[in-house]
């Protein structure tokens, strides 16, 4: 289908209010679109259907599915616009910063204490729009980040989501799954080699053993790479690649997204008090932020779960950006605050022309 149609076709549905969903994976032209034929809220708790699940921070056991079997799908080869990337100057006023640093503060002080070795601590940014186009942010997100997954995902309600994450919480392909441990930051330079202080490599660790751990009751083998530099946008990440095959019959799709959400690189270890220290400190509702999405395919035998980072809700013309980082003993407060600020860039640069 001619790209400009399919943009046309997204935008009536988004009109008439109407669900809807539009992805393409990293390194792919290709841009597919489930458009849902009624406004109803499918709920999903086994993934073993096709179609695009969206699932919350707060996961329990189920969440919202755009299911194939009730939506047209469409796909279309991407016309990539110019985009010039440039970075955009925030006010953030000085009341925001003292908050965000007293709490990761807090943070830092309940690691000393060895209540959690890691908790990752976040806050929203709203930007007012003054001209919003759907057109345009569809456009600039899908050709600004090539190497991201990138999704715009629609529900009366849930609200407009869209995001360019560099994370992928599983893929799975019959017994064979990949997964990432992402973990440490520092804005992207042309400087090479990329060099790592001994706080990220540390963070690195942890969370590669966290993921390995909880790996272990769903899989047979497991393979783990070395640690290596990945760009995503301005920024560059720390990544270990994690491959393994699936114990047969008792790895589910649904079980491993489970068993690996919320993993240590949007929440922290231990999990349960680094969650339980988000849910009662951070002070406002992370929502989608740091849940999971993706296609499933071949009713859960194929699937692409990621982890939703580097993203915003749109909504009454008002664009909430969403960013965090992860708070170990090596953290100095200001620096997390400056983390923050710059992954709010890659969002923000999408933005640019309607801010
Ligand atoms: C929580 C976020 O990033 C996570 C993913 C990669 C690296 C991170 C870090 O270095 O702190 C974060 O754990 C975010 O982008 O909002």
């Amino acid at each position: 289908m001619d790209f400009h149609l399919l943009i046309k076709k997204i935008s009536k549905q988004l009109k008439d209010e109407l669900p809807l969903v539009v992805y393409s994976f990293p390194q792919q032209n290709t841009v597919t679109a489930l458009l849902q034929k009624t406004n109803e809220l499918f709920d999903i708790s086994e993934f073993n259907a096709n179609g695009f699940v969206f699932a919350p921070f707060d996961y329990k056991n189920s969440t919202c599915f755009i299911p194939e079997s009730n939506s047209e799908k469409l796909q279309s080869e991407l016309i990539e616009s110019e985009i010039n990337l440039a970075s955009v100057k925030v006010n953030e006023d000085n009341s925001e910063e003292k908050i965000h640093l007293q709490l990761v503060q807090k943070a830092i002080e309940n690691i000393k204490r060895r209540n959690a070795n890691k908790i990752v601590i976040s806050r929203p940014k709203d930007f007012p729009l003054r001209n919003f186009s759907f057109e345009l942010l569809l456009t600039r997100l899908f050709s600004a980040y090539p190497t991201a997954f990138r999704y715009i995902w629609y529900h009366p309600q849930t609200g407009l989501w869209c995001g360019a994450t560099p994370e992928t919480l599983v893929q799975v392909e019959n017994d064979s799954f990949k997964t990432m441990a992402l973990a440490g930051t520092q804005p992207f330079t042309n400087r090479k080699p990329v060099i790592w202080g001994p706080k990220e490599l540390d963070e690195q660790q942890l969370v590669t053993d966290a993921i390995t751990n909880s790996l272990q009751r769903v899989t047979s083998v497991l393979k783990v790479s070395n640690p290596h530099t990945h760009r995503a946008g301005s920024m560059y990440h720390l990544r270990t690649d994690i491959t393994g095959i699936l114990k047969r019959g008792k790895a589910t799709l649904t079980k491993i997204a489970a068993a690996l959400h919320p993993t240590p690189a949007v929440c922290g270890t231990p999990p349960k008090f680094a969650k339980e220290f988000i849910l009662q400190n951070e002070g406002y509702n992370r929502e989608f932020y740091t849940g999971f999405f993706g296609p499933i395919q071949e009713n859960g035998a194929t699937a692409m779960l990621l982890v939703n980072l580097r993203c915003m809700k749109i909504e009454n013309n008002t664009a909430r950006i969403f960013v965090g980082g992860g708070i170990t003993i090596g953290s100095q407060a200001k620096e997390e605050w400056e983390e923050t600020q710059n992954k709010m860039q890659t969002m923000l640069q999408v933005l640019a022309p309607m801010l």
